[in-house]
């Protein structure tokens, strides 16, 4: 131990120990009015006068209520917990950072605005004082036309000055505060000995501003030779300025909706839109079986586990990370479950400190974005600082070190074609080393890129193996909304109460469309439907109540090009249509009475393309378990109205393009010629009276599609799938008319209630 060690020493002993400390940072000594416990309101005494100078009457003029922004008043033991640290950073409502920017503050002798550096060197000094300094106080200097980092901020000095002080050993803490009563004697006449560390580093705050707080903190360290943590220190500064300029990109891309809804560019917060999401822990339950008309029991799935609800709150949470050490999640969903939107709910709540705060970056990653790297020599390290070029700041070792958690969050695997050889890529754990864009989603999907990563990989339903045998992982299944939330989504889209009850009126009104709304993509078509109304024809306006309608907006939205990845072309005038062959398997289904076929099925009807199939967005390949030991990978559609909407789209297309009546007797087909001037009501005559001998109703929703194309605004929307035909006019008065007869008849009592359904299909 040095002279001047063992002299700070014994000089500390002879002095009181009776403290000064006012309330500060940490929140200490600040005290709650009682009568305030339950109105959310803290009464904030001013700080009282800690120093020495002249007595002035406390003046409470200067008392004020603020808001609370955290329960109960920070205290050291909350701010130091890791949540409460974080929960400070950037915090503008924060008590504290209102307290400590205060002008008018009642202590004299410093300014506490943390943006004027030169107000906060000590202004008052009296003789004694100026007597007592030590000459190797260090001088401050600050540059006025230095930037400051909008990232400094109080609770960021605080937390980093203490988790810097917390490494050393306690006696070099003595040491560290000895020197500083020594060298700051008008700051700290208290002897160090009784100041704990939080009150050392509020001491240091209320005195100094954050630079030269930092700068003091540093060159203390460096006399004691503590250099380790001076580069830690500086190491802390760097990674939240990057931090900062980081959350920046990512607010402006992720925080804002960014929807090609109706809304003619208008941008709105995620936060005032986002509607809670239906996440499992189980993975490839198989589709949502809701149905009005059909009892259909829950595909067979591995679903033996009890199912959790999860938040996008709780994607690898710090404790899960802890206690299992799960650093992968594969999460998946249907195309419009929200994948995309989870994704940017999870980003803004890091942003904002609501979650996931035990991860110091996160990069979303979208394949789309990914596949631009492909066929170039690329590293991880390079694909990051080209996506986020505030990040070549960082060194390496920021991305490896222990207290850094780096989030990797991939959206969209569906659209990575090449192939997963987990046994042939060689194993790559450095995220500097150059290889190729198929090594490092490789080893991503091995979850050894990075030492300290966590990696969510969001997905469409999952075709192929995409996690190596024996990796740790979690399966997470998101299945769009919940019921009540149906509701929530249209009175977030619509601030108008009047409006939103209009529109979830027209979602009550057919129960098939109520359960297509578990689909957020389904929502987000209707909502934008209503929102074209209202503007073109007031609160009025009402949508038609045919359901396929907006079956049919969902089809084009899913097969749109924004949604197409790699299907085949939809075209009618294309040889392998891929609408007319899924069309077909989906009435071939709908005939045997069946919800999903086992790949040799499948490929037997010419869809031997999986991912196109997958990726059509209409259908999903998942996994059963037919057997205890066995698994099996289906095919079913998005929904059994899926299924029963394109096998009467098939119906309507081969009559309306090739002249077929699918209902005709195949041997009618060897005199195509004869019957080739078939009327269109021909077709809907023959598919009214084949639904009405199914008295379990199996082609009830079937039909409502199929009469739902004779309306005029259903074949504009299928123009795109016609072939030109200048005859081709709507039948739907003809085809009421028929629906009205066979009520009357009154033949099937049991299909009255469809046929009525009909009718208002049609709009009658
Ligand atoms: N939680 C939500 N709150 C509000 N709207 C949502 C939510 N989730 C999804 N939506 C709406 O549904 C639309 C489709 O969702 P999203 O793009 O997230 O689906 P996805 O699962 O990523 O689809 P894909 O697989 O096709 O990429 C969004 O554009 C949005 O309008």
């Amino acid at each position: 131990m040095d002279h001047s060690y063992m002299a700070a020493m014994e000089e500390m002993d002879s002095l009181s120990d009776s403290s000064s400390i006012g309330e500060a940072v940490s929140g200490r000594g600040r005290r709650r009015r009682e009568s305030d416990e339950d109105d959310g309101i803290f009464y904030i005494p001013e700080r009282r006068r800690s120093l020495h100078l002249d007595q002035t009457p406390m003046d409470t003029s200067h008392w004020q209520y603020v808001e609370q922004a955290f329960s109960p008043a920070l205290s050291y033991r909350s701010m130091t917990s890791e949540e409460n640290l974080s929960n400070m950073d950037g915090e503008e409502g924060s008590p504290t950072r209102l307290q400590l920017r205060r002008a008018d503050s009642y202590s004299s002798c410093y300014s506490l605005d943390s943006d004027d550096c030169e107000k906060i060197i000590p202004k008052v000094k009296n003789k004694d004082e100026t007597a007592t300094e030590v000459s190797d106080t260090p001088v401050l200097k600050h540059n006025p036309n230095e930037f400051k980092h909008p990232a400094l901020t109080v609770e960021f000095t605080f937390k980093a000055i203490c988790e810097i002080l917390r490494e050393l050993s306690e006696d070099h803490l003595l040491f560290f505060k000895v020197m500083l009563w020594k060298r700051y004697p008008q700051s700290f006449n208290t002897p160090p000995q009784s100041l704990d560390l939080v009150d050392l580093v509020d001491r240091l705050l209320e005195c100094y501003n954050l630079e030269v707080s930092l700068q003091i903190t540093k060159t203390l360290l460096e006399s004691i030779k503590e250099r380790r943590l001076v580069k830690l220190l500086q190491s802390l500064c760097l990674r939240n300025e990057v931090r900062y300029e980081l959350c920046k990109t990512l607010k402006k891309t992720y925080g804002e909706i960014d929807d090609d809804s109706a809304t003619q560019g208008e941008r709105r917060p995620l936060d005032d839109f986002f509607t809670k999401l239906d996440i499992t822990s189980i993975a490839n339950n198989g589709p949502n079986v809701e149905h009005e008309v059909r009892t259909i029991d829950r595909l067979d799935t591995n679903s033996s586990k009890p199912v959790k609800q999860i938040s996008t709150k709780d994607l690898i949470s710090a404790e899960r990370l802890e206690k299992t050490n799960v650093k992968l999640a594969l999460i998946t969903g249907v195309a419009g479950s929200g994948k995309s939107m989870a994704i940017k709910k999870l980003i803004l709540d890091w942003i904002e400190g609501r979650s996931h705060k035990h991860v110091t970056f996160m990069f979303p990653l979208p394949f789309r974005e990914l596949n631009k790297f492909k066929g170039s020599e690329v590293s991880l390290l390079q694909i990051i600082q080209t996506l986020y070029p505030e990040t070549k700041k960082l060194r390496d070792y920021d991305y490896t070190c222990n207290e850094c958690r780096v989030m990797l969050i991939f959206d969209g695997l569906e659209e990575y074609k090449e192939p997963f050889n987990f046994q042939h890529t060689s194993l790559l754990t450095d995220h500097t080393v150059i290889s190729t864009l198929n090594t490092i989603v490789v080893n991503m999907l091995r979850a050894r890129l990075l030492y300290r990563g966590i990696y969510l990989v969001f997905s469409r339903p999952r075709i192929r193996s995409c996690i190596p045998y024996g990796t740790l992982h979690d399966e997470i299944e998101l299945r769009g909304f919940s019921d009540p939330e149906k509701d929530e989504y249209f009175k977030k889209r619509f601030p108008n109460p009047d409006q939103a009850a209009r529109v979830i009126e027209y979602t009550h009104s057919s129960k098939t469309l109520r359960i297509m709304c578990h689909l957020p993509l389904f929502c987000s078509l209707v909502a934008d439907e209503y929102q074209c109304i209202f503007k073109e024809q007031g609160l009025q306006a009402q949508l038609p109540r045919s359901i396929t309608y907006m079956y049919t907006k969902l089809l084009l939205a899913l097969i749109g090009q924004r949604r197409t990845l790699g299907a085949s072309p939809w075209g009618p005038d294309n040889g392998g249509d891929f609408l007319m062959v899924l069309g077909k398997l989906a009435y071939n289904m709908l005939e045997k009475g069946t919800l999903k076929l086992n790949r040799y099925e499948w490929e037997a009807h010419e869809l031997d393309n999986e991912e196109a199939v997958n990726n059509s967005g209409l259908c999903m390949v998942f996994v059963t378990k037919p057997h205890l030991f066995s698994h099996e990978k289906v095919l079913s559609f998005i929904h059994p109205t899926m299924q029963e909407y394109l096998a009467a789209l098939y119906v309507f297309l081969s009559f309306r393009n090739q002249g077929k009546n699918l209902f005709e007797p195949p041997l009618k087909e060897k005199f195509k010629g004869y019957f080739k001037g078939q009327k269109p009501m021909e077709l809907y005559k023959s598919a009214v009276d084949k639904s009405l001998q199914y008295d379990d109703g199996k082609l009830d929703i079937f039909l409502r599609f199929l009469l739902g194309t004779t309306l005029k605004a259903n074949l504009d929307l299928l123009q795109p799938f016609c072939t030109p035909s200048p005859k081709w006019q709507s039948v739907a008065e003809d085809a009421a008319a028929l629906i009205k007869k066979r009520i009357k008849d009154n033949q099937h009592p049991n299909r009255i209630g469809n046929l009525k359904c009909c009718l208002e299909e049609l709009g009658v």
